[in-house]
């Protein structure tokens, strides 16, 4: 079982949201989707449910060898960025509708319904109105019903969005159990903490284009070989050996004794070592360690220079 997007193109008028992308996602798996507002995540992820399609290029999902344009209704679940339940009718309603609409039995969707309202907390609202809950615990309404069907693909569009840190790691905990029970998992999510603790791979895009694509610990290699340094000297530099440092260095001057720089392909750290004595006396050097979120923003923003550049 596969899904591969090979090359696709999603034009809206003129306006292209989705550049010629391809990523491919296997059995089991959870996928991150990630990038800025705008990037083309949720025309990707209408394309993959089979809502709109591509204007170029092609998607083909492999199901016990059967291939098909996006991926079918009764195998997805899916949990859509504009949530689609029905706020007047209780919770158990809201979900046995979209049990039912899924193909479950009633008697097997009721009791599933129970483990799962219990499972999140919510068995005793089981009756009240979906209006009447917390935007969070609406949302975890809606994450049931995507899959209480069992459904082998799940595509998530910000599961994370509007619940508290408690409820996001509940969250990432029930889908890495979806993802041991054999479904497969696209999500798309701004929460890079959440993304960094579930995906193994993941598709940084931006402008419909891919910044990266492949495993999320090659995509921290490669953003940390890009480390920022920060350098202390024990007494204050004078002005001409402060502009000694190479004008290709990217370099800020934060005090008289404190400078901050970008090692690069370019500007080795052993070109920093060699470089410092002829400054002044080292009493500091500090790397910056960065998490998943500093890293996605300098690609983006590498991005961005590249592009306007
Ligand atoms: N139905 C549409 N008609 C016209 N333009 C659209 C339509 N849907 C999306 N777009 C445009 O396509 C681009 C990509 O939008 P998309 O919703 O796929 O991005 P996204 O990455 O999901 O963003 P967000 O994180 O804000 O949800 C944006 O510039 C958006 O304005």
């Amino acid at each position: 079982m596969e899904l591969v997007v090979d090359k696709v193109v999603k034009k809206y008028e003129e306006m292209i949201a989705v550049n010629e992308l391809s990523f491919s996602v296997s059995e089991g798996e959870i996928f991150a989707l990630l990038g800025p507002n705008g990037a083309g995540k949720s025309s990707i992820i209408r394309m993959l449910t089979g809502f709109t399609h591509a204007d170029e290029g092609r998607i083909s999902v492999n199901i016990d060898g059967t291939y098909h344009p996006s991926i079918p209704s009764h195998e997805l679940g899916y949990l859509p960025e504009d949530r689609g339940l029905y706020p007047e009718k209780s919770l158990l309603k809201n979900i046995l509708y979209f049990a039912q609409l899924n193909g479950m039995e009633k008697q097997s969707a009721l009791s599933a319904t129970d483990s799962w309202l219990d499972r999140f907390e919510l068995i005793d609202r089981k009756d009240d109105p979906l209006k009447s809950l917390s935007k969070g615990n609406q949302q975890k309404v809606q994450l049931i019903t995507a899959v209480i069907h069992q459904p082998r693909w799940v595509i998530l569009d910000e599961p994370f969005s509007g619940l508290d840190p408690v409820n996001q790691e509940k969250v990432v905990t029930f889908l890495s159990e979806l993802t041991a029970q054999g479904m497969s998992v696209i999500l798309s999510a701004h929460q890079m903490a959440m993304i960094e603790k579930l995906a193994a791979r993941i598709l940084l895009m931006n402008k419909g284009k891919a910044v990266f694509y492949g495993k999320l610990a090659d995509f921290r290699s490669k953003q940390e070989a890009n480390a920022k340094i920060s350098v202390t000297f024990v007494q204050s530099i004078a002005p001409e050996l402060q502009s000694s440092i190479p004008d290709n260095v990217e370099h800020q001057w934060l005090k008289d004794n404190k400078l901050s720089l970008s090692i690069s392909a370019q500007f080795t750290i052993n070109q920093l070592l060699n470089l410092l004595p002829s400054i002044g006396e080292v009493s500091d050097i500090q790397s910056q360690q960065m998490d998943l979120h500093q890293l996605y923003l300098q690609a983006i923003e590498e991005q961005g220079a590249s592009t306007h550049a």
